[in-house]
């Protein structure tokens, strides 16, 4: 693909899910015009859930555009950041509902990215016990990732995304011009969910990003256009076969078995999700090598685009004492994790993932040789 062409047209890819199927519109110029809101439910009251990051740039134009759907389009403005992903933050988006008046028809719009998006997809699961929302991810990795597939949540001091529901949005609304102002660390921490998909589902898609990771790093608007077109394409092809992660749909949790260890030793938001995912992506290579199913090039290979990326691709020490067995003692919390055995999604040759387990001296092992 020519990365110097201009931002093609507006894409959509749709996520196929019987009664709960929804469409993502992926294009320059979406969110703040009426006609991308078309198909969502006339109602009484909408409410946009947002940060103070993004609130004066973005909201008012949000709301213009929701004006001819809504009586009222309310506003609830959260506080920036992973370390916000709480109850009490939660508890805000249920505060404004209520104080509002705001029936079971009410439109939520998560206006954010993925920690926005988590938080108003939960509200919304739980709010009068169900009420409709639309996805607006104003972050790559929102884009690409987070605001697709309906996997809502809160984290818990023990453990990330511990309290949450599968529930799916009506629409999701992926603006490129968004982008434009997102600044350089979260563009590379969108970059780990975008490289993700290579290994675990398509070898071409490795290649193109390995071809265009610096045109996409500059933000060129073909390049990115293509990189979450892509990205949501792969994501909607698991999600439709497997919704709710019964087998397949945890291969799209490459790195994060790490990375979630990482993002939770360290405290929330000190790692963004991205930077443990990418970080995360070189342990599990290793261990995939180590298991026998890569060799070391394709570890490599997959090391050196991570730091292309502009991603740590060494991890922290979490204990001076005992680093490998705090890594294991926060990845036994890990949802995938069956009766305490953690299952790890590995590579089995580029393209291709599997989930399975490890012996605990192989994964102290891999921690060792990672972490500085
Ligand atoms: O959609 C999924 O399924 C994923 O696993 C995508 C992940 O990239 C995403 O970070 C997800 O929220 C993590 O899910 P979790 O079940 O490990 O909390």
């Amino acid at each position: 693909m020519d990365a110097t062409l201009s931002a093609p047209p507006t894409a959509q890819v749709q996520i196929a899910l019987g009664e709960r199927s929804y469409p993502i519109a992926i294009g320059a110029g979406l969110f703040d015009q009426p006609e991308t809101y078309a198909a969502v439910p006339k109602a009484a009251a909408a409410l946009i859930v947002t940060n103070t990051l993004l609130a004066p740039l973005y909201v008012q134009r949000l709301q213009r555009a929701l004006a001819g759907r809504f009586r009222a389009v309310h506003t609830v403005v959260l506080p920036d950041g992973e370390a916000y992903k709480t109850w009490e933050t939660l508890n805000l988006v249920f505060d404004a509902l209520l104080s509002r008046g705001c029936d079971r028809k009410t439109v939520l719009f998560a206006l954010g990215g993925g920690v926005v998006g988590d938080i108003t997809g939960f509200a919304a699961a739980s709010y009068m016990r169900g009420v409709p929302f639309v996805q607006v991810p104003t972050t790559l990795l929102a884009q690409v990732d987070s605001s697709v597939g309906g996997k809502t949540a809160i984290n818990h001091p023990l453990g990330k995304n511990m309290v949450g529901a599968f529930y799916q949005p009506q629409l999701v609304v992926c603006d490129l011009d968004l982008l434009k102002t997102l600044p350089a660390r979260e563009l590379s921490a969108g970059l780990a969910e975008v490289i993700k998909y290579g290994p675990i589902a398509d070898a071409a898609f490795l290649g193109w990003i390995e071809a265009n990771v610096d045109a996409l790093r500059a933000g060129d608007p073909a390049a990115l256009a293509h990189a979450v077109r892509r990205s949501c394409e792969i994501k909607a092809d698991v999600v439709g076969q497997d919704e709710r992660e019964g087998g397949l749909r945890a291969i799209l949790n490459f790195g994060h078995t790490f990375g979630h260890a990482i993002e939770a030793g360290m405290g929330y938001g000190a790692w963004l999700h991205g930077e443990g995912v990418g970080c995360g992506m070189v342990m599990a290579a290793r261990l995939s090598q180590r298991l026998g199913l890569i060799d070391d090039a394709a570890v490599l290979r997959l090391t050196r685009l991570i730091e292309r990326a502009g991603l740590p691709t060494v991890g922290p020490v979490l204990d001076a004492g005992d680093n490998a067995g705090r890594y294991l003692e926060l990845m036994r919390v890990d949802k995938k994790a069956e009766a305490g055995e953690i299952k790890f999604v590995l590579i089995d040759g580029i393209g291709r993932a599997v989930v399975r387990g490890a012996p605990d001296a192989l994964v102290r092992e891999v921690i060792d040789a990672s972490c500085a």
